[in-house]
């Protein structure tokens, strides 16, 4: 099909506003549809971002880049992959978090997503058509708005976590924004402000669960797959009780990814290698414990427990090395409602003199002396100075990592963890921080955010078609961004920068597809040409 005249000017994926020549504009019928002035794209970009800075708020530049994405993706991607830094928490957490609790009152646009709804379910396959129009899609990121980051069931306007994780693979790793799909399964919502929303744009009823639930789920999975067979399926923020449960269900048998469980580990594990590179210390020393043992902080438990044992303990071995704290405090093995995810780890009230007393994170701390404390709890300001304090006094460089997001649910501020610990802490967060000045030196915190990793995973599978995502795959990804910080600088962060994610997720995504070539997950046998060969520039 060829777009011409206002049907051109209004597809944002062909559109080039004022950049296009005058021969387009008379071969296309638009001549006089456009200021005369024809600009080069880095006048348009120039343009924009002149608009974009004049905007007071994160909320008002990120209503802006959605717009300008609506008119012009080529566009929007050039000028986002000039200050990937700056627009990262613009474009993605934690702003992201305002436009998803307030979603149906901000609408304007569907952003090209996909709305499935489990009250329609005869409409999937034409929904699913209808939203990829004739294109070909190779990426969706799916979510059911259950779990979004910290804030919980936001139903329908969960959407925008899809639309921003994909908006970060392109930028990151430059995945085709034409080959992807943003994907919703409004199943309803348990949160009643929402219910009782004349405005709110979801199924106004409670969330299904049960069979139902998992039925639903499988039949958009299935006529994705067949719409879509060689598709790279991301499942984001669901609920705790459905995640895991949802990966175990496809991993071995499609391509298929969960962020919030496999794409944090791995970042995890990277900045733990990174801290660990710094205090020049073995991960096998390490006594870990983590806050908030859910989909992230299982996920990230079992992704380093996987690398101890690569390093050589046995499993009875490494599993000596882990401690969860949830709601009910130290999780021991008869503790109530435990999930299967964190049953592995559990301990024994035996090995505790005071068992009953561990109820809470300082009293756990003094009893088990962690050297890596990660958060994923959604309890803000949890890593009090007391924690910290008890933390350090047994360990000399505490490996510290608050990942909670958005902003306002962080475990603890980074400058308040190098004031707790006289600047030891190897600190890493799940949202971006400026860097801290302490006693002279300036600390470069690291983001263990699974963006920086995510999109180099995929456009690595991608770009071999890889089978399934193995454990190796994973596993090359967490060690690929190693060798980037240099850990003698004072301050050195235990994670590369987010400026240069571009470049990072290039290395992820050449090894990612290196390994699968190896495990024979595929039939390509240049990674780095399929990688390059995959890889898409916004120009004209
Ligand atoms: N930085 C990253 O890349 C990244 C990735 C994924 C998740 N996260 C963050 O991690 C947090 C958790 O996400 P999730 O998907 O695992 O959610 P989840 O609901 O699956 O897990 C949260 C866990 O915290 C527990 N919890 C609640 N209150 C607690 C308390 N007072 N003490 C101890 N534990 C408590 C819950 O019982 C649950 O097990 C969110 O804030 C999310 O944004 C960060
Ligand atoms: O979305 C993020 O910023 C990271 C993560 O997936 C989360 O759920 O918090
Ligand atoms: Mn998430």
């Amino acid at each position: 099909m060829k777009y011409e005249g206002l049907d051109l000017l209004n597809n944002h994926f062909l559109n080039k506003g004022t950049a296009f020549t005058k021969e387009e504009r008379k071969e296309n019928h638009i001549e006089g549809l456009l200021p005369p002035f024809v600009q080069t794209l880095d006048q348009q970009v120039e343009q924009a971002y002149e608009n974009y800075s004049n905007k007071d708020t994160f909320l008002a530049k990120r209503m802006y880049l959605m717009d300008l994405f609506n008119e012009n993706v080529t566009l929007f991607y050039k000028l986002f992959s000039q200050h990937v830094n700056e627009f990262m928490p613009v474009v993605y957490d934690p702003t992201i978090a305002d436009t998803i609790e307030n979603y149906s009152h901000l609408f304007l646009d569907p952003q090209n997503a996909a709305f499935l709804s489990i009250d329609d379910q005869d409409d999937i396959e034409a929904s699913l058509k209808n939203a990829s129009a004739g294109r070909d899609i190779k990426l969706i990121v799916v979510t059911d708005g259950e779990g979004i980051l910290g804030i919980g069931d936001w139903g329908v306007q969960g959407v925008d976590i899809s639309v921003g994780k994909l908006m970060v693979y392109t930028a990151a790793a430059g995945v085709d924004p034409k080959s992807v799909l943003p994907v919703v399964l409004d199943v309803g919502t348990n949160r009643k402000e929402l219910l009782a929303d004349d405005l709110y744009m979801g199924n106004h009823h409670e969330r299904v669960t049960g069979d139902k639930y998992y039925n639903f789920v499988d039949k958009f999975v299935e006529t994705a797959e067949n719409l879509f067979p060689d598709m790279y399926l991301h499942f984001e923020d669901f609920g705790r009780s459905n995640a895991a449960n949802i990966l175990n269900k496809y991993k071995d048998n499609i391509l298929t990814f969960n962020d919030d469980i496999q794409g944090t580990g791995i970042i995890t594990l990277a900045g733990i290698l990174g801290a660990l590179n710094i205090s020049k210390e073995k991960l096998t020393d390490q006594v870990y414990l983590s806050f908030g043992a859910g989909t992230a902080g299982a996920g990230i438990t079992k992704r380093i427990f996987d690398a101890m044992v690569e390093e050589g303990l046995s499993e009875d071995e490494a599993r000596k090395h882990f401690y969860l704290v949830d709601k009910q405090g130290l999780l021991f093995d008869d503790t109530e409602d435990l999930t299967p995810e964190q049953k592995p780890f559990t301990r024994k009230r035996s090995e505790f003199a005071n068992a009953d007393e561990l109820t809470n994170l300082e009293a756990v701390v003094k009893a088990v002396h962690p050297t890596i404390l990660v958060g994923t709890s959604t309890q803000p300001g949890t890593f009090t100075e007391a924690v910290i304090k008890e933390m350090s006094a047994h360990t000399e460089r505490p490996i510290i990592f608050p990942l909670s997001n958005p902003t306002k649910l962080a475990e603890a501020k980074a400058e308040d963890l190098l004031k707790w610990t006289d600047g030891k802490a190897l600190i890493a967060t799940g949202i971006p921080v400026e860097p801290v000045e302490y006693n002279g030196v300036t600390y470069h915190i690291g983001q263990a955010n699974n963006a920086l990793v995510y999109p180099g995973l995929g456009l690595g599978s991608m770009a071999v078609n890889a089978k399934i995502l193995s454990d190796g795959m994973i596993n090359k990804a967490a060690h690929s961004l190693g060798g980037i910080v240099d850990p003698t600088q004072p301050g050195a962060a235990v994670l590369p920068p987010v400026s240069q994610l571009d470049k990072f997720s290039m290395t992820v995504a050449n090894g990612v597809a290196q390994q699968a070539i190896d495990e024979k997950l595929t039939t390509a046998t240049d990674a780095k040409k399929a990688v390059a060969d995959l890889k898409w520039e916004p120009k004209y």
